[in-house]
Protein backbone atom coordinates (compact mmCIF):
# COMPACT_ATOMS: atom_id res chain seq x y z
CA UNK A 1 0.00 0.00 0.00
CA UNK A 2 1.58 3.57 -1.09
CA UNK A 3 1.66 6.45 1.52
CA UNK A 4 1.63 9.83 0.02
CA UNK A 5 2.41 8.62 -3.37
CA UNK A 6 1.84 9.57 -6.93
CA UNK A 7 -1.12 8.20 -6.71
CA UNK A 8 -2.36 10.18 -3.73
CA UNK A 9 -2.01 13.44 -6.00
CA UNK A 10 -4.14 11.63 -8.25
CA UNK A 11 -6.76 10.78 -6.56
CA UNK A 12 -6.47 14.57 -5.19
CA UNK A 13 -6.58 15.88 -8.84
CA UNK A 14 -9.76 13.39 -9.56
CA UNK A 15 -11.57 14.86 -6.57
CA UNK A 16 -10.99 18.33 -7.25
CA UNK A 17 -11.96 17.27 -10.87
CA UNK A 18 -14.99 16.06 -9.80
CA UNK A 19 -15.37 19.33 -7.43
CA UNK A 20 -15.51 21.55 -10.43
CA UNK A 21 -18.20 20.10 -12.45
CA UNK A 22 -16.41 18.55 -15.29
CA UNK A 23 -18.56 15.87 -15.82
CA UNK A 24 -16.94 13.26 -13.61
CA UNK A 25 -19.28 12.20 -10.84
CA UNK A 26 -19.04 12.61 -7.33
CA UNK A 27 -21.17 11.46 -4.55
CA UNK A 28 -20.91 11.20 -0.51
CA UNK A 29 -22.66 8.31 0.58
CA UNK A 30 -23.19 7.44 4.16
CA UNK A 31 -22.96 3.47 3.93
CA UNK A 32 -25.36 1.38 5.81
CA UNK A 33 -24.91 -1.10 8.78
CA UNK A 34 -22.93 -0.92 11.81
CA UNK A 35 -20.75 1.44 10.69
CA UNK A 36 -22.91 4.23 9.12
CA UNK A 37 -22.14 7.13 10.64
CA UNK A 38 -18.25 6.31 10.12
CA UNK A 39 -17.81 5.39 6.41
CA UNK A 40 -17.77 8.24 3.69
CA UNK A 41 -17.85 6.62 0.29
CA UNK A 42 -16.85 8.70 -2.76
CA UNK A 43 -17.75 7.36 -6.24
CA UNK A 44 -16.22 9.04 -8.88
CA UNK A 45 -14.74 8.09 -12.08
CA UNK A 46 -11.13 6.94 -12.32
CA UNK A 47 -8.64 6.17 -15.14
CA UNK A 48 -6.86 3.56 -12.90
CA UNK A 49 -7.02 1.63 -9.59
CA UNK A 50 -5.12 2.98 -6.89
CA UNK A 51 -4.90 1.98 -3.00
CA UNK A 52 -3.25 4.10 -0.99
CA UNK A 53 -3.56 5.43 2.86
CA UNK A 54 -2.89 9.00 4.35
CA UNK A 55 -2.49 10.59 7.75
CA UNK A 56 -5.50 12.45 9.20
CA UNK A 57 -3.03 13.64 11.88
CA UNK A 58 -0.55 12.25 13.74
CA UNK A 59 -1.90 8.68 14.62
CA UNK A 60 -4.60 8.87 12.98
CA UNK A 61 -4.91 7.31 9.17
CA UNK A 62 -7.90 7.12 6.47
CA UNK A 63 -7.47 4.25 3.60
CA UNK A 64 -8.57 5.26 -0.01
CA UNK A 65 -9.15 2.25 -2.19
CA UNK A 66 -10.12 2.27 -5.71
CA UNK A 67 -12.03 -0.67 -7.08
CA UNK A 68 -13.33 -1.60 -10.46
CA UNK A 69 -16.95 -0.51 -10.58
CA UNK A 70 -19.17 -3.66 -13.23
CA UNK A 71 -19.09 -2.67 -16.55
CA UNK A 72 -22.84 -1.37 -18.58
CA UNK A 73 -22.49 -3.70 -20.77
CA UNK A 74 -20.79 -6.55 -21.76
CA UNK A 75 -19.57 -5.75 -24.95
CA UNK A 76 -16.32 -5.02 -25.65
CA UNK A 77 -16.31 -1.08 -26.06
CA UNK A 78 -17.85 -0.58 -22.83
CA UNK A 79 -15.20 -3.10 -21.43
CA UNK A 80 -12.71 -0.53 -22.40
CA UNK A 81 -15.00 2.31 -20.26
CA UNK A 82 -14.78 0.46 -17.03
CA UNK A 83 -15.47 2.85 -14.44
CA UNK A 84 -13.65 2.38 -11.29
CA UNK A 85 -15.10 3.68 -8.03
CA UNK A 86 -13.18 5.10 -4.90
CA UNK A 87 -13.61 4.34 -1.04
CA UNK A 88 -12.63 6.03 2.08
CA UNK A 89 -12.40 4.77 4.90
CA UNK A 90 -11.84 6.06 8.34
CA UNK A 91 -12.61 5.31 12.53
CA UNK A 92 -16.21 6.63 12.70
CA UNK A 93 -14.56 9.42 15.70
CA UNK A 94 -12.78 11.29 12.72
CA UNK A 95 -16.11 11.38 11.06
CA UNK A 96 -16.35 15.36 11.33
CA UNK A 97 -13.01 16.03 10.46
CA UNK A 98 -12.94 14.21 7.89
CA UNK A 99 -15.70 15.91 6.48
CA UNK A 100 -15.31 19.62 7.77
CA UNK A 101 -11.45 19.36 6.93
CA UNK A 102 -9.33 16.62 5.86
CA UNK A 103 -11.53 16.74 2.15
CA UNK A 104 -11.73 20.17 1.76
CA UNK A 105 -7.95 20.82 1.89
CA UNK A 106 -7.77 17.61 -0.38
CA UNK A 107 -10.23 19.18 -2.58
CA UNK A 108 -8.22 22.74 -2.65
CA UNK A 109 -4.60 21.05 -2.93
CA UNK A 110 -6.41 18.99 -5.95
CA UNK A 111 -7.30 21.88 -7.49
CA UNK A 112 -3.60 23.83 -7.03
CA UNK A 113 -2.62 20.72 -8.33
CA UNK A 114 -4.77 20.90 -11.46
CA UNK A 115 -4.23 24.79 -12.01
CA UNK A 116 -0.30 24.00 -11.47
CA UNK A 117 -0.21 21.15 -14.23
CA UNK A 118 -2.81 22.09 -16.38
CA UNK A 119 -2.31 21.65 -20.18
CA UNK A 120 -5.02 23.35 -21.76
CA UNK A 121 -6.22 21.83 -24.93
CA UNK A 122 -7.49 22.04 -28.59
CA UNK A 123 -10.16 20.25 -29.64
CA UNK A 124 -11.71 19.30 -32.97
CA UNK A 125 -14.31 17.51 -34.02
CA UNK A 126 -13.78 14.19 -36.37
CA UNK A 127 -16.27 11.74 -37.38
CA UNK A 128 -16.18 8.27 -35.63
CA UNK A 129 -17.70 4.77 -36.66
CA UNK A 130 -18.80 3.72 -33.48
CA UNK A 131 -19.49 7.46 -31.84
CA UNK A 132 -20.62 9.37 -34.76
CA UNK A 133 -18.88 13.11 -34.59
CA UNK A 134 -16.56 13.26 -31.33
CA UNK A 135 -14.20 15.47 -30.73
CA UNK A 136 -10.33 14.61 -30.73
CA UNK A 137 -7.80 16.47 -28.79
CA UNK A 138 -4.14 17.80 -28.65
CA UNK A 139 -2.52 20.09 -26.07
CA UNK A 140 -2.75 23.46 -26.96
CA UNK A 141 0.91 25.11 -27.31
CA UNK A 142 0.51 28.28 -29.37
CA UNK A 143 2.80 30.71 -28.40
CA UNK A 144 1.05 33.81 -29.37
CA UNK A 145 -0.27 36.12 -26.80
CA UNK A 146 -1.32 39.77 -25.88
CA UNK A 147 2.31 40.65 -25.09
CA UNK A 148 3.80 38.95 -28.84
CA UNK A 149 0.49 40.61 -30.32
CA UNK A 150 1.41 43.45 -32.41
CA UNK A 151 -1.64 46.28 -32.74
CA UNK A 152 -2.56 49.22 -31.18
CA UNK A 153 -1.94 49.20 -27.46
CA UNK A 154 -5.74 51.30 -26.86
CA UNK A 155 -7.48 48.62 -28.98
CA UNK A 156 -5.50 45.81 -27.16
CA UNK A 157 -6.41 46.80 -24.23
CA UNK A 158 -10.14 47.57 -24.54
CA UNK A 159 -10.47 43.57 -26.15
CA UNK A 160 -8.33 42.55 -22.98
CA UNK A 161 -10.63 44.19 -20.47
CA UNK A 162 -13.35 42.94 -22.71
CA UNK A 163 -12.60 39.38 -21.97
CA UNK A 164 -11.82 40.30 -18.28
CA UNK A 165 -15.13 41.50 -17.48
CA UNK A 166 -16.74 38.23 -18.84
CA UNK A 167 -14.17 35.99 -17.14
CA UNK A 168 -15.28 37.71 -13.78
CA UNK A 169 -18.56 38.16 -14.59
CA UNK A 170 -20.13 35.16 -12.93
CA UNK A 171 -22.13 37.77 -10.60
CA UNK A 172 -23.35 40.01 -13.13
CA UNK A 173 -24.52 37.05 -15.87
CA UNK A 174 -26.36 35.42 -12.70
CA UNK A 175 -27.91 38.94 -11.44
CA UNK A 176 -29.35 40.13 -15.30
CA UNK A 177 -30.03 36.18 -15.94
CA UNK A 178 -28.15 36.10 -18.88
CA UNK A 179 -26.67 32.56 -20.07
CA UNK A 180 -22.46 33.45 -19.27
CA UNK A 181 -21.22 33.37 -22.53
CA UNK A 182 -20.08 35.58 -25.06
CA UNK A 183 -19.70 35.99 -28.69
CA UNK A 184 -16.93 37.30 -30.60
CA UNK A 185 -16.87 37.83 -34.24
CA UNK A 186 -13.05 38.42 -35.84
CA UNK A 187 -13.12 39.56 -39.34
CA UNK A 188 -10.83 41.36 -42.24
CA UNK A 189 -8.50 39.74 -44.75
CA UNK A 190 -6.69 36.60 -44.41
CA UNK A 191 -3.12 37.08 -42.53
CA UNK A 192 -4.72 40.17 -40.51
CA UNK A 193 -4.00 38.18 -37.35
CA UNK A 194 -6.80 35.95 -36.90
CA UNK A 195 -6.16 32.98 -35.46
CA UNK A 196 -3.37 34.61 -33.55
CA UNK A 197 -5.98 36.79 -31.49
CA UNK A 198 -7.52 33.49 -31.22
CA UNK A 199 -4.45 32.15 -29.58
CA UNK A 200 -4.17 35.10 -27.85
CA UNK A 201 -7.37 35.51 -26.15
CA UNK A 202 -7.05 31.47 -25.32
CA UNK A 203 -3.58 31.78 -23.73
CA UNK A 204 -5.52 35.17 -21.71
CA UNK A 205 -8.17 33.30 -20.10
CA UNK A 206 -6.64 30.49 -20.00
CA UNK A 207 -9.44 28.23 -21.86
CA UNK A 208 -9.31 25.15 -24.42
CA UNK A 209 -10.55 25.67 -27.77
CA UNK A 210 -12.86 23.63 -29.52
CA UNK A 211 -12.16 24.44 -32.94
CA UNK A 212 -15.58 23.32 -34.99
CA UNK A 213 -15.46 22.10 -38.38
CA UNK A 214 -18.48 22.97 -39.86
CA UNK A 215 -18.22 20.97 -43.09
CA UNK A 216 -17.54 17.41 -40.99
CA UNK A 217 -20.73 17.93 -39.49
CA UNK A 218 -23.28 16.61 -40.99
CA UNK A 219 -26.74 17.70 -39.53
CA UNK A 220 -28.38 19.92 -36.76
CA UNK A 221 -28.73 17.00 -33.89
CA UNK A 222 -24.88 16.48 -34.47
CA UNK A 223 -23.69 19.96 -33.69
CA UNK A 224 -25.76 20.18 -30.98
CA UNK A 225 -24.47 17.09 -29.74
CA UNK A 226 -21.12 18.28 -30.07
CA UNK A 227 -21.65 21.88 -28.51
CA UNK A 228 -23.42 19.68 -25.53
CA UNK A 229 -20.15 17.98 -25.40
CA UNK A 230 -17.97 20.51 -25.18
CA UNK A 231 -16.75 22.04 -20.94
CA UNK A 232 -16.73 24.82 -19.49
CA UNK A 233 -14.17 27.92 -19.69
CA UNK A 234 -13.89 27.26 -23.61
CA UNK A 235 -13.56 29.09 -27.04
CA UNK A 236 -15.68 27.36 -29.13
CA UNK A 237 -14.38 28.72 -32.44
CA UNK A 238 -15.80 28.35 -36.01
CA UNK A 239 -13.03 29.43 -38.75
CA UNK A 240 -14.32 31.22 -41.89
CA UNK A 241 -17.58 30.78 -41.29
CA UNK A 242 -18.65 32.05 -45.13
CA UNK A 243 -16.84 29.08 -46.51
CA UNK A 244 -17.87 26.35 -44.27
CA UNK A 245 -20.94 26.71 -45.47
CA UNK A 246 -24.06 28.77 -47.33
CA UNK A 247 -24.89 30.35 -44.04
CA UNK A 248 -24.83 33.41 -45.94
CA UNK A 249 -27.58 34.65 -48.58
CA UNK A 250 -29.25 31.32 -48.63
CA UNK A 251 -31.34 31.29 -45.14
CA UNK A 252 -33.01 34.68 -47.38
CA UNK A 253 -34.85 32.58 -49.90
CA UNK A 254 -35.04 29.20 -47.58
CA UNK A 255 -38.21 28.01 -45.00
CA UNK A 256 -37.02 27.56 -42.01
CA UNK A 257 -39.63 24.73 -40.92
CA UNK A 258 -38.01 23.06 -44.10
CA UNK A 259 -34.53 23.56 -43.17
CA UNK A 260 -34.18 22.55 -39.52
CA UNK A 261 -35.28 19.09 -39.98
CA UNK A 262 -32.00 17.78 -38.36
CA UNK A 263 -31.04 16.05 -40.99
CA UNK A 264 -28.50 18.12 -42.40
CA UNK A 265 -27.14 21.42 -40.99
CA UNK A 266 -28.69 24.68 -41.52
CA UNK A 267 -27.92 28.05 -40.67
CA UNK A 268 -31.56 28.09 -38.87
CA UNK A 269 -29.78 24.86 -37.25
CA UNK A 270 -26.79 26.50 -36.20
CA UNK A 271 -29.04 30.06 -34.92
CA UNK A 272 -31.49 27.54 -32.72
CA UNK A 273 -28.42 25.78 -31.13
CA UNK A 274 -26.81 29.46 -30.05
CA UNK A 275 -30.07 30.62 -29.08
CA UNK A 276 -31.82 28.13 -27.37
CA UNK A 277 -29.60 24.91 -26.26
CA UNK A 278 -26.91 27.46 -25.35
CA UNK A 279 -28.73 29.72 -23.55
CA UNK A 280 -29.97 27.21 -21.16
CA UNK A 281 -26.53 24.81 -20.89
CA UNK A 282 -23.78 27.39 -21.99
CA UNK A 283 -21.68 28.28 -19.02
CA UNK A 284 -18.42 30.26 -19.56
CA UNK A 285 -17.84 29.55 -23.07
CA UNK A 286 -17.42 31.94 -25.57
CA UNK A 287 -18.28 31.72 -29.25
CA UNK A 288 -15.59 32.98 -32.15
CA UNK A 289 -16.62 33.34 -35.36
CA UNK A 290 -14.04 34.34 -38.05
CA UNK A 291 -14.79 35.55 -41.74
CA UNK A 292 -12.67 37.50 -44.18
CA UNK A 293 -15.95 38.24 -46.16
CA UNK A 294 -18.16 39.94 -42.94
CA UNK A 295 -20.18 41.86 -45.79
CA UNK A 296 -21.59 38.25 -46.84
CA UNK A 297 -22.88 37.47 -43.82
CA UNK A 298 -26.44 37.18 -42.90
CA UNK A 299 -27.40 39.82 -40.57
CA UNK A 300 -29.02 37.17 -38.58
CA UNK A 301 -25.60 35.24 -37.31
CA UNK A 302 -23.80 38.45 -36.50
CA UNK A 303 -26.34 40.47 -34.35
CA UNK A 304 -25.51 41.49 -30.62
CA UNK A 305 -26.75 38.97 -28.49
CA UNK A 306 -24.82 36.40 -31.01
CA UNK A 307 -21.76 37.87 -31.69
CA UNK A 308 -21.69 40.59 -28.86
CA UNK A 309 -18.27 42.17 -29.93
CA UNK A 310 -16.80 42.45 -33.59
CA UNK A 311 -13.30 42.64 -34.16
CA UNK A 312 -11.73 44.54 -37.17
CA UNK A 313 -8.59 42.60 -37.58
CA UNK A 314 -7.46 45.50 -40.50
CA UNK A 315 -3.88 45.85 -42.56
CA UNK A 316 -0.73 46.99 -40.37
CA UNK A 317 -1.41 50.42 -38.59
CA UNK A 318 1.60 53.12 -37.59
CA UNK A 319 0.67 51.71 -33.84
CA UNK A 320 1.18 47.72 -34.99
CA UNK A 321 4.14 48.71 -36.77
CA UNK A 322 5.65 50.03 -33.45
CA UNK A 323 5.14 47.66 -31.31
CA UNK A 324 6.27 45.13 -34.11
CA UNK A 325 9.63 47.21 -34.48
CA UNK A 326 10.24 46.74 -30.32
CA UNK A 327 9.52 42.96 -30.51
CA UNK A 328 11.49 42.60 -33.65
CA UNK A 329 13.98 44.72 -33.50
CA UNK A 330 14.00 46.22 -30.13
CA UNK A 331 13.57 49.81 -31.12
CA UNK A 332 11.21 52.32 -29.39
CA UNK A 333 11.83 55.49 -32.13
CA UNK A 334 13.72 55.72 -35.72
CA UNK A 335 14.65 58.12 -38.11
CA UNK A 336 12.42 56.06 -40.56
CA UNK A 337 9.11 55.95 -38.26
CA UNK A 338 7.83 58.96 -39.52
CA UNK A 339 8.15 57.98 -43.33
CA UNK A 340 6.72 54.03 -42.66
CA UNK A 341 4.21 55.49 -40.48
CA UNK A 342 2.94 58.00 -43.88
CA UNK A 343 3.06 54.86 -46.23
CA UNK A 344 1.29 52.49 -44.15
CA UNK A 345 -1.57 55.10 -44.27
CA UNK A 346 -1.49 54.75 -47.83
CA UNK A 347 -1.11 51.12 -48.61
CA UNK A 348 -2.43 48.35 -47.38
CA UNK A 349 -0.15 45.59 -46.10
CA UNK A 350 -0.88 42.63 -43.28
CA UNK A 351 0.81 42.87 -40.17
CA UNK A 352 2.21 39.32 -41.28
CA UNK A 353 4.08 41.06 -44.10
CA UNK A 354 5.37 43.93 -41.80
CA UNK A 355 6.66 41.55 -39.73
CA UNK A 356 8.38 39.35 -42.56
CA UNK A 357 10.55 42.33 -43.71
CA UNK A 358 11.62 43.08 -40.04
CA UNK A 359 12.93 40.15 -39.42
CA UNK A 360 16.42 40.07 -39.84
CA UNK A 361 17.57 37.72 -42.35
CA UNK A 362 21.63 37.88 -41.75
CA UNK A 363 24.25 38.58 -39.07
CA UNK A 364 24.28 41.64 -40.87
CA UNK A 365 20.97 42.94 -40.45
CA UNK A 366 20.77 45.57 -38.09
CA UNK A 367 17.33 47.69 -37.33
CA UNK A 368 18.32 49.89 -40.12
CA UNK A 369 19.03 47.56 -42.78
CA UNK A 370 15.24 46.30 -42.22
CA UNK A 371 13.24 49.07 -41.24
CA UNK A 372 14.48 50.13 -44.63
CA UNK A 373 13.72 47.30 -46.18
CA UNK A 374 9.88 47.66 -44.97
CA UNK A 375 10.24 51.05 -45.95
CA UNK A 376 11.57 49.91 -49.63
CA UNK A 377 8.44 47.24 -50.00
CA UNK A 378 6.48 49.98 -48.83
CA UNK A 379 7.51 52.44 -51.60
CA UNK A 380 7.34 49.66 -54.25
CA UNK A 381 3.56 48.71 -52.91
CA UNK A 382 2.72 52.60 -52.87
CA UNK A 383 3.84 52.72 -57.00
CA UNK A 384 2.28 50.26 -57.93
CA UNK A 385 -0.95 51.40 -56.49
CA UNK A 386 -0.62 54.57 -58.48
CA UNK A 387 -0.11 52.55 -61.41
CA UNK A 388 -3.33 50.48 -60.92
CA UNK A 389 -4.99 53.09 -60.64
CA UNK A 390 -5.00 53.88 -56.76
CA UNK A 391 -6.92 50.39 -55.87
CA UNK A 392 -6.49 49.18 -52.65
CA UNK A 393 -4.73 45.76 -52.34
CA UNK A 394 -2.62 43.93 -50.19
CA UNK A 395 0.56 45.46 -51.79
CA UNK A 396 2.18 41.72 -50.98
CA UNK A 397 -0.36 39.81 -53.03
CA UNK A 398 -2.38 37.97 -50.07
CA UNK A 399 -5.45 35.98 -51.48
CA UNK A 400 -8.64 37.76 -50.50
N1 LIG B 1 -0.87 41.25 -34.51
C1 LIG B 1 0.14 40.43 -34.81
N2 LIG B 1 1.27 40.49 -34.12
C2 LIG B 1 2.30 39.69 -34.41
N3 LIG B 1 2.28 38.77 -35.40
C3 LIG B 1 1.17 38.66 -36.11
C4 LIG B 1 0.03 39.47 -35.84
N4 LIG B 1 -0.94 39.16 -36.72
C5 LIG B 1 -0.43 38.18 -37.48
N5 LIG B 1 0.81 37.89 -37.14
C6 LIG B 1 1.65 36.88 -37.78
O1 LIG B 1 1.19 36.79 -39.14
C7 LIG B 1 0.97 35.44 -39.54
C8 LIG B 1 -0.47 35.26 -40.01
O2 LIG B 1 -1.33 35.48 -38.91
P1 LIG B 1 -2.65 34.64 -38.66
O3 LIG B 1 -2.49 33.23 -39.11
O4 LIG B 1 -3.00 34.87 -37.22
O5 LIG B 1 -3.67 35.40 -39.60
P2 LIG B 1 -5.15 34.99 -40.02
O6 LIG B 1 -5.91 36.26 -40.20
O7 LIG B 1 -5.69 33.99 -39.08
O8 LIG B 1 -4.89 34.34 -41.43
P3 LIG B 1 -5.95 33.49 -42.32
O9 LIG B 1 -7.15 34.34 -42.56
O10 LIG B 1 -5.13 33.23 -43.55
O11 LIG B 1 -6.22 32.24 -41.52
C9 LIG B 1 1.37 34.59 -38.36
O12 LIG B 1 2.67 34.10 -38.58
C10 LIG B 1 1.37 35.52 -37.17
O13 LIG B 1 2.36 35.14 -36.23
Amino acid sequence: MATRSRAYEEIKAYLSATCSGNGRHLRAETASGRDAAAVDKLVLSLVDGQKVSDQLFPGATVWWHAHADEPPSADTWHQQEKRLQLTIRYHERYHEFVKDNYLPRIRREGRELIVKGRQRKIFTNICSVYTGSTWSHALFEHSKTFATLAMDPARKKEIMDDLDKFKNGKDYYARVGKAWKRGYLLYGPPRTGKSSMIAAMANHLDYDIYDIELTSVHSNAELRKLLIETTPKSIILIEDIDCSLDLTGARKNQKPAAEDTGNRLTLSGLLNVIDGLWSCWGEERIFVFTTNHVKKLDPALIRPGRMDKHIEMGYCCIEGFKSLAKMYLDVDAHRLFDAVGELLREVEMTIANVAEHLTPKSSEDNPDSCLETLLNALDEAAAKKKANGGNEHDVQGDEQ
